[in-house]
């Protein structure tokens, strides 16, 4: 895949959703960033029109200080006009309003990153895990050419579920080594900030566990089929996994972590003979991705998979943070006797699992020259 050569510079972006909990996370990094400026801020009717440090008293759950890019930048509605000096649009939205939003913002001729699920199904809107799948961005031309006027700069790209991100990962690294996989059984353990803020009431997550979130199985079944599968070899949509179908199946639970979602997994490969634990274990370290080289955008990790050797590894409360949770983190891989291998996976939920992958996407459309800046 190739990239650009020149880095961009003081490039202006908008928030949407900007004071829930992935919009918070987009906050900090973007006020981070090498090149990206925070430009505009978009919430609902309860917070526009004020400062974003009025919007958010009582309810910033960032363990640093709200950044002072943000502090008073006026929280507007989530219209296009006063986001028009945005080159990208990120969407924190809630998933009740993301869809029309984010399609009227299209419309509009912005770039728009979502974290929502509301068109992760579009057959031509790319569902992308920036350590996975960025060459699906490349549908992002026909996508244009097919609105009703067709586009010049709009389009929309969306990140996966944030189980289903944790998940393709370690599972792309073994498809790419050892070819179509037939079968996958995980068990997710999700943190309470996978349900926004306030989220899941105290007295329900306490000393308990909850082994039901709405929609979420389905998710994990359905993405993981269209980000590990290809382009139709006419190049208008995504080809689902058709060649070799994969049958996945979830069971996922809400636990009282607060962050990072821990999930076991269990696969079966097509070859036989499988490869062995060990041999896993050096496809999963060896793993590297198009968003570190060629393309080398900022906010990839220096690891995409880091493969823990202690026993008793990965825990979200030691692990979550470990590369600013760009990464994802593997352990306890063995043998299993009902299908080929099982093992642990640990990704941080707001990090890769929602805005980091949202800011790497749009790091590499820019990388792939397909933003207009
Ligand atoms: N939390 C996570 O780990 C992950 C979340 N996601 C997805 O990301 C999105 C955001 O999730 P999360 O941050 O957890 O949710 P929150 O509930 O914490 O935040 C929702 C945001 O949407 C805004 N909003 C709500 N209603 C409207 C409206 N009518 N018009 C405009 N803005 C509105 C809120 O603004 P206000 O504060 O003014 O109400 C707030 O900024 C969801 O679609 C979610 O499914 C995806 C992956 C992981
Ligand atoms: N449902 C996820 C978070 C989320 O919002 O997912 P999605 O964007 O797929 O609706 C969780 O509870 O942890």
């Amino acid at each position: 895949m190739a990239g650009s050569s020149v880095t961009p510079t003081n490039v202006p972006v908008g928030v949407l959703g900007a004071t829930g909990t992935v919009g918070q996370r987009f906050i900090k990094l973007i006020a981070l960033h090498p090149y990206f400026r925070l430009h505009a801020l978009g919430a609902s009717a309860r917070s526009a029109g004020q400062p974003y440090h009025k919007a958010v008293a009582g309810r910033w759950k960032q363990t640093t200080p709200i950044p002072q890019a943000a502090r008073d930048l006026i929280v507007h509605a989530c219209v296009p006009e006063p986001f028009q000096g945005c080159a990208i649009i990120f969407s924190g939205l809630d998933a009740d309003v993301a869809g029309d939003v984010e399609s009227a913002f299209r419309r509009a001729e912005h770039a728009v990153f979502s974290n929502a699920k509301n068109h992760r199904r579009d057959p031509q809107t790319p569902l992308v895990v920036p350590l996975v799948n960025p060459s699906h961005l490349s549908l992002i031309p026909y996508q244009r050419s097919i609105q009703s006027p067709p586009l010049q700069k709009g389009f929309i790209v969306t990140n996966a579920n944030c189980s289903t991100t944790g998940l393709v990962v370690p599972l792309t690294a073994l498809e790419k080594a050892y070819g179509p996989l037939d079968a996958v059984m995980v068990t997710t353990m999700q943190a309470i900030s996978g349900a926004g803020y306030p989220g899941v009431p105290s007295l329900d997550i306490m000393d308990n566990v909850v082994p039901y979130i709405g929609g979420e199985e389905e998710k994990l079944e359905w993405e993981t089929s269209k980000i590990l599968g290809g382009i139709t070899l006419d190049g208008t949509t995504f080809d689902l996994h058709a060649e070799s179908p994969l049958r996945v199946s979830a069971a996922c639970n809400r636990v009282p972590v607060m962050e990072g979602h821990t999930e076991t997994v269990s696969v079966r490969f097509t070859k036989r003979p499988p490869p062995t634990p060990q041999q896993v274990r050096e496809t999963l370290e060896a793993f590297t991705c198009a968003a570190q080289a060629p393309l080398c955008v900022p906010s990839a990790p220096k690891q995409a998979i880091f493969v823990h050797e202690e026993i008793d590894r990965p825990q979200p409360r030691l692990d979550r943070d470990f590369q600013n949770g760009a990464g994802v983190n593997v352990g306890r891989i063995r043998e299993c006797p009902v299908l080929d291998v099982k093992f642990v996976v640990l990704s941080n939920n707001v990090a890769i699992g929602a805005a980091t992958s949202s800011i790497m996407n749009a790091e590499i459309a820019i990388a792939m020259g397909l933003v207009s800046l």
